[in-house]
């Protein structure tokens, strides 16, 4: 439904998309990641027609982007990092706007206005200006009027920042609906959470390219493991391992280590009395966080890191 092949864009002489290429499937959800300034903002919009490209290509529903934008955004909703709806019409007449734009006439058109309102939570607020809404709400007005045509490919950039938990839910939800009818969804967030609940697709950009891609449980698989995070107050430990780093007055050490508790209480027993001495032990079981932080190289690799046998 959405084809991405050889991408690349550059800014001045800053490559941000070094050839990136991506397919998202009708029915998936693609959930992009990538740190601040990775360029995901600038592969959706790219990709939703609304910047030009270096080079490469994007298809959605096998309509080339960059040739045709008209005919190719009849497919897509897009609702962009930056809110875009009017503040001095109500909510069913932002909604009725873009549902018009896409065609829709009438009763169909109407219709569809209050499924989306009541999917969003915003049906007691269709006669309120825009402008009046809390920020949650305009975040999903904004999320509404992308999603009205139910369109074949859908763009949501970062669509829960500044939303509550109740506005969360309902993007959430609608994101759901749609790639149940069968609309391919790429869904740019810094919340794993939400990918782990909209059951997405990775793809993680870095460095301009799509380094790494797949479901949740084989990104885990993967990348990710479980690790401890040992504290230790004063001087370094008799026992030679594990090895320590200094954090201002505190020594740290990161295990990698499959099962926790055990290697825990074999550096308990290695440590013997200057166990007295540890300040903090945190644990972290492997997860799509792990595996992203270890992808973009914030954290050692799995096979990199000083695995305790448990
Ligand atoms: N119009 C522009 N002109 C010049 N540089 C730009 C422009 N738009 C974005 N950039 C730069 O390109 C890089 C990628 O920006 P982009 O907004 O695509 O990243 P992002 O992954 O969406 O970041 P965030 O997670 O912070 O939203 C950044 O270094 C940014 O400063």
């Amino acid at each position: 439904m959405l084809e991405i092949t050889g991408l690349e864009k550059r800014y001045g002489d800053k490559g941000v998309l070094r050839g990136v290429d991506l397919t998202v499937l009708p029915g998936q959800v693609l959930g992009l990641l990538g740190a601040n300034g990775a360029g995901k903002t600038t592969l959706v919009s790219i990709a939703a027609g609304l910047r030009s490209a270096d080079g490469g290509t994007v298809k959605v529903a096998g309509i080339d982007v960059a040739r045709h934008p008209g005919q190719a955004q009849t497919h897509m909703g897009i609702a962009p990092q930056e809110l875009g709806i009017y503040p001095t019409l109500t909510v069913a007449a932002n909604i009725s706007l873009f549902a018009q734009l896409a065609g829709l006439k009438g009763q169909a058109a109407q219709a569809r206005v209050e499924e989306v309102a009541h999917l969003l939570g915003l049906h007691d607020r269709l006669g309120t200006k825009a402008e009046v809404l809390s920020g949650g709400q305009k975040r999903r007005l904004h999320t509404g009027m992308a999603i009205v045509h139910r369109p074949d490919v859908l763009f949501l950039d970062e669509p829960t920042v500044g939303a509550d938990v109740q506005s969360r839910t309902g993007i959430l939800e609608v994101v759901r609906e749609l790639a149940a009818s069968g609309s391919a969804i790429v869904y740019t967030t810094h919340y794993l959470t939400e990918l782990e609940q909209l059951g997405a697709d990775i793809a993680v950009l870095h460095e301009g390219r799509i380094v790494a891609g797949g479901t949740i449980d084989e990104l885990v698989q993967r990348y990710a493991t479980s690790s401890v995070l040992l504290r230790f107050e004063g001087e370094a430990p008799a026992a030679p391992s594990p090895a320590w780093q200094s954090e201002g007055q505190t020594l740290v050490s990161t295990l990698a280590a499959a099962n926790p508790g055990p290697a825990i209480a074999q550096v308990l027993a290695e440590l013997g009395p200057d166990a007295n001495r540890l300040n903090g032990i945190d644990l972290q079981r492997a997860s799509l966080e792990s595996a992203y932080v270890a992808i973009t190289g914030g954290f050692p690799q799995k096979e990199a890191l000083d695995v305790v046998a448990a």
